[in-house]
């Protein structure tokens, strides 16, 4: 099978490109650039030399040959390709937001200040988080070519995490907030001051608080959970890292799951919290238990994003805070495989009928 990428030059595609030359049923790449068009990958990313090597063409070139193209673009630039596969009949995979609000073009308009230019293509299209709606992806690729409008990095860690508080009736009321720290390739490869050297690395910071275009997407999610609108505070941290996305979620827990030990003044864990932890674990190491990219981790674990590095996987840990009222859940991802490249290969696996891991089924490297 030939797999198409445009846009195959940036950060989310190069990482395609890697992930891709190893899967099993990938026999050929199709890549296009509109600057380096006429070179070729491995001049562009030196990791590639002696390993991999191919041309850099036309997206025409790509939709022309492909049996599936992934688009790894900006937002907004990409629908006149989706458009084209759709009448070619292949399916389409695409990491920007462009496809990720369904047929809701207010709240993309909103967030995104773009309007849909082909709002029809929606009927062909479909969210691509697998843990939520793995059954809706594989009833509409039953029927032909999709569009699978790839999740953002951040709703992906965010919501695993609070999925199952949601379908286990864990989450009471009140706000959920999600603390996020990302490495620096999610700004992608063009440089900017906030992602120079010297004002990134050996320092930390929040940035568009409260005010996250990811914020929307994460709130459609819990939506589709559990069918009401929850509130939600979202603040995304640049950290000084390569690559890793932790989420800390903080999650109210219903009444019955509170604790006899919840208290206001804060004191060591309580037996009972240790014991509410380890049952809450269970539910969600039950809830997850067919998924192959997600792990909860055992008692006493602590997600981090070094322990899922270069790999598929959401890394789960469970805490309840003193007081036994709230829940937090720790998720790690790698924001360029599970919250990028790798999910949308995932996604392509499912759509395409093969295993769901294949070429993606690496072990995490530690460091
Ligand atoms: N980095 C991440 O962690 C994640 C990224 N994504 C999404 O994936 C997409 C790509 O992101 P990323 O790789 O980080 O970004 P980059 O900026 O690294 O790459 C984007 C690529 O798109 C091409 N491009 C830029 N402008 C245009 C244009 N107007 N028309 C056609 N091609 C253009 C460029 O390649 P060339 O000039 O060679 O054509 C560029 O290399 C974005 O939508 C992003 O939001 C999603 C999840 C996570
Ligand atoms: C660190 C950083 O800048 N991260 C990006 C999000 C990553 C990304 O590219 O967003 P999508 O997943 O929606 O494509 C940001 O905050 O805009």
């Amino acid at each position: 099978m030939t797999a198409g990428i445009i846009g195959a030059t940036g950060y989310a595609g190069a990482e395609l490109v890697r992930l891709l030359a190893g899967h099993p049923q990938v026999d050929k790449l199709m890549l296009s650039s509109t600057t380096y068009e006429g070179d070729a990958i491995e001049n562009v990313y030196p990791n590639f030399w002696g390993s991999f090597s191919a041309p850099l063409g036309t997206a025409e070139d790509v939709i022309a040959a492909s049996d599936v193209v992934f688009a790894a673009l900006p937002h907004g630039v990409g629908e006149p390709y989706a458009k084209r596969c759709m009448e070619k009949g292949i399916s389409f995979i695409d990491l920007s937001a462009d496809f990720r609000f369904d047929e809701d073009e207010a709240t993309y308009t909103a967030w995104y200040g773009k309007a849909f230019l082909h709002p029809e293509l929606r009927k062909q299209a479909v969210y691509g988080l697998p843990e939520l709606n793995r059954a809706e992806i594989r009833d509409l690729a039953a029927r032909g070519p999709v569009i699978i409008g790839n999740p953002g990095c951040y709703p992906t860690g965010a919501s695993l995490g609070i999925y199952p508080a949601l379908k286990e009736g864990l989450y009471g009321e009140g706000t959920i907030i999600i603390d996020a720290a990302s490495g620096v390739t999610g700004a992608g490869r063009e440089p900017g001051r906030s992602t120079h050297y010297p004002e990134c690395a050996d320092s930390i910071a929040p940035y568009k608080i409260g005010a996250h275009r990811h914020t929307p997407e994460i709130s459609r999610n819990l939506m589709k959970m559990c069918g009401r609108e929850l509130p939600v505070i979202f603040t995304p941290h640049l950290a000084p890292m390569n690559r890793g996305i932790l989420s800390t979620v903080y999650i109210p827990l219903a009444e019955t799951h509170r604790t006899k030990a919840a208290a206001a003044a804060p004191r060591p864990p309580a037996k009972e919290i240790t014991d509410k932890t380890a049952e809450i674990r269970e539910r969600y190491a039950g809830f997850y238990k067919d998924e192959p990219f997600v792990r909860v981790l055992p008692a006493g674990g602590i997600a981090r994003s070094g322990s899922v590095r270069q790999s598929n996987f959401c890394d789960i840990s469970l805490h309840i805070d003193h007081s036994g009222s709230t829940l937090v859940a720790v998720t790690a991802i790698d924001n360029m495989v599970k919250g990028a490249a790798g999910q949308a290969i995932q996604n392509m696996n499912i759509i395409m009928g093969f295993d769901e891991d294949a070429g993606i089924s690496g072990i995490p490297s530690l460091f």
